[in-house]
């Protein structure tokens, strides 16, 4: 086995494990928004909660794992507030690209979601659609910033129920690509629209040039 061989194995194997650990943790938050447990109950976990996170922080990065190019060659952020594998906060949400163009997800948002009673939080929604716009522009070969995002709001989003979301370039000028997206229940009624502007960053166009 070569170095370069057994480092990628060694990398695999950490990335799993942490994978494992984020899935760990949404399922503990999970947990801390539906438990009924007696205060005594709660103040013990709170203790051994509060040991296991000590024990994280002994061997502490500086930022969340980087953008990268993973093993088969796509892009990947396994740190990424929404996308990441490796971060609890994330769904993760798993973005497809379909043949037809545009960007697609298949998503069920959980209890810990709650905006209003019953409903995911809009901020939320938003999240995952500024998203989906970000990777429809860049499956479209225009990456870019958010510029302006809007939203609007139809009808209540469900937790616990799986929802559609989809994505599609409407315009481009210049560095500006203009995409609409939509969360919609599966019968393919629209509860979340959302509209933005994406500009691509000089620095992007031409690396080198600042921007
Ligand atoms: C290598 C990467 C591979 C990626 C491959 C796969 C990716 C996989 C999916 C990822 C998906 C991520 C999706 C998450 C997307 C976020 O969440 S991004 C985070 C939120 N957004 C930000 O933080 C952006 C912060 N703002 C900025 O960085 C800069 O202001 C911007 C937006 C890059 C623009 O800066 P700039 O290029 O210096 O812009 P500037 O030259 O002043 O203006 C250019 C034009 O845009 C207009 N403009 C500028 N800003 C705005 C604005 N906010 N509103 C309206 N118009 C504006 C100007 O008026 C001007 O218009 P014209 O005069 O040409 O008509």
């Amino acid at each position: 086995m070569t170095a370069d061989v057994a480092a990628a194995r060694d990398e695999d194997a950490q990335i799993s494990a942490l994978e494992a650990l984020a899935r760990q943790a949404r399922e503990l938050v999970d947990a801390v928004v539906l438990t009924d447990a007696d205060p005594a109950e709660l103040a013990a976990v709170t203790a051994e909660l509060a040991a296991l996170t000590d024990r994280l922080r002994a061997v502490r990065r500086a930022t969340p794992l980087p953008h990268e190019f993973g093993p088969d060659g796509t892009f990947r952020h396994l740190g990424n507030a929404v996308t990441g594998a490796c971060n609890p906060h994330a769904l993760p949400l798993v973005v497809e690209r379909p043949a037809t163009g545009g960007s697609r997800a298949e998503l069920t948002f959980r209890p810990t979601h709650e905006g209003p009673p019953g409903t995911v939080h809009g901020g939320v929604t938003a999240m995952i659609l500024d998203h989906l716009l970000g990777d429809t522009v860049a499956a479209a070969g225009r990456p870019g910033m958010t510029g302006t995002l809007t939203i609007r709001y139809r009808g209540r989003v469900p937790y616990g129920e799986p929802v559609v979301a989809t994505g599609a370039v409407t315009r481009v000028e210049g560095r500006k690509t203009w995409a609409d997206a939509v969360i919609a229940d599966t019968a393919g009624t629209p509860l979340v629209e959302a509209t933005g502007l994406f500009i691509t960053p000089k620095a992007w166009l031409f690396p080198g040039a600042g921007g």
